[in-house]
């Protein structure tokens, strides 16, 4: 037995269950009227990248650095894409959407520390995709955690 508390990723259910929020997530990005002009392009491997991305925010292995490019790389991604408010915001609804279809944990405070860092990485997202932005002075991948609620918290 161990007293330390396990990561957000472990929480989740590791990479196949971010691979199964992806999955069903781009699916509904891909039928969206506000969304599916933006992922026109997207390749079949996209869903799981960005699951590898979000499994080393949440603390998991850092093979999105080791093998995807890492943070610049998904910094690139985005850049002079405009990504509108409104995209922004239904992004996070169907992030929501997927969450509770493919069953991630609903406790208060793994919901609240995710999508704490779907608002976070979303924000910057758009931030980082308005025309004429460049590199950012970041370039490893930000790690999440439980912030002020962790489990076995009353
Ligand atoms: C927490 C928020 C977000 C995360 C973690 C994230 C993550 C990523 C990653 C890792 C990639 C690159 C995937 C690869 O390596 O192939 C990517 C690409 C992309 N993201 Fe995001 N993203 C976020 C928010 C958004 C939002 C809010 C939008 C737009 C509404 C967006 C639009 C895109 C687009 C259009 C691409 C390129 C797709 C293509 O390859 O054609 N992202 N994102």
């Amino acid at each position: 037995m161990t007293d330390r508390v396990p990561t957000l990723y472990e929480w989740a259910g590791g990479a196949e269950a971010l691979e199964r929020l992806t999955e069903e997530f781009y699916a509904r990005v891909r039928k969206d009227e506000l969304l599916a002009p933006l992922f026109a392009r997207m390749d079949d491997d996209h869903p799981k990248h960005v699951a590898t991305f979000l499994g080393e925010v949440l603390g998991g292995p850092e093979h999105y650095t080791e093998h995807h490019g890492g943070y610049r790389h998904m910094v690139s991604r985005h850049r002079g894409r405009a990504i509108k408010p409104e995209q922004r915001a239904r992004w996070v609804e169907l992030m929501r959407e997927a969450m509770d279809v493919v069953g991630l944990p609903d406790d208060a405070e793994f919901r609240s520390a995710f999508i704490g860092y779907i608002e976070f990485g979303s924000r910057r997202a758009m931030a980082n995709s308005r025309p004429g932005v460049g590199p950012t002075g970041r370039t490893t991948i930000k790690k999440w955690g439980w912030g002020e609620a962790q489990p076995g918290d009353d």
